[in-house]
């Protein structure tokens, strides 16, 4: 085990709360774990509390109530080697007056490297990513969504984690770009036996990449699917919604009834 939450709460002060010191619950005991190079997929809708949920998992946010523990491997790294996080918003994760290879370099600022082999290092992450070396002296602005998605997973990985936080993190690209990205984490996963948590609304996206999906709704666990190809067996009727949406479960052989 990596990361393991137990019943795990979280609220919020109302806007009134001056008056009435009423608050809303965000996450109502919320269990979940994450082990070594695995990909856990949490599925849900807005507002639902997926992102609150992964504010706590790195520490960003604290839980009401509950426990989060961490596997003494990722204690004993400084924070911002044991995880990374990439969000959706490209634009906003990056600042703008920085090349990408100084964006590249912001994790990697403490390490003890020579200008030659942080610069090596640098072009190499390019690559690994798929970007091509020229892109190092360029401007996020001069970049494509896709590619500056692409940065944004270089710099997570640069200081090689065990574990990164994905909010949404193919979810403001085309649908070609996102398959890309998404074979991408997928072929870095493998590669850097890195741990992910994949935050989304998109079950399609999450059945592409995750192990084992999390439906989430209004700030509890509804279902868990251990094994995606059982994805069609699922008995919470909000989890068998959204898997209707998606087209699921107009898919014959995946039919429940057709399939017992
Ligand atoms: N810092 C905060 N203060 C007050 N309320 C907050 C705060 N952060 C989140 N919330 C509220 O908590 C609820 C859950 O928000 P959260 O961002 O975790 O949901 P989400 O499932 O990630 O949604 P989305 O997919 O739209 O980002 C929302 O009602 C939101 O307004």
């Amino acid at each position: 085990m990596l990361i393991q939450l137990t019943d795990v709460t979280k609220s919020y002060a109302k806007d009134d709360s001056w008056l009435f010191r009423s608050r809303t619950p965000v996450l109502k005991g919320v269990s979940l774990s994450v082990n070594h190079s695995e990909c856990v997929g949490l599925v849900g809708e807005s507002g639902s509390g997926k992102s609150t949920l992964g504010k706590i998992v790195l520490g960003l946010e604290a839980c009401d109530s509950g426990t989060v523990s961490y596997a003494e491997e990722l204690l004993e790294l400084p924070r911002y080697q044991a995880m990374s996080v990439v969000f959706q918003d490209y634009n906003t994760s990056v600042n703008p007056r920085l090349t990408i290879a100084e964006i590249i370099n912001e994790p990697l600022l403490n390490e003890p490297l020579s200008p030659y082999e942080r610069d090596r290092l640098i072009t190499s992450l390019l690559a690994e990513v798929g970007l091509p070396a020229e892109l190092r002296t360029r401007y996020p602005h001069q970049l494509s969504g896709g590619q500056l998605q692409r940065v944004c997973i270089a710099r997570a990985i640069a200081p090689n984690p065990r574990f990164i936080l994905l909010d949404e993190a193919v979810s403001s690209l085309d649908v070609s770009v996102q398959v890309q990205v998404l074979e991408l984490l997928q072929t870095l996963k493998q590669t850097r036996n890195v741990a992910y948590l994949f935050i989304t609304h998109d079950i399609t996206v999450a059945s592409f990449l995750c192990d084992r999906l999390l439906f989430f709704k209004e700030g509890m666990v509804v279902e868990q699917v251990d094994d995606i190809s059982q994805l069609n067996r699922v008995a919470d009727p909000y989890t068998r919604q959204l898997l209707e949406a998606a087209g699921y479960l107009e898919i014959p052989f995946l039919n429940h009834s057709s399939n017992p």
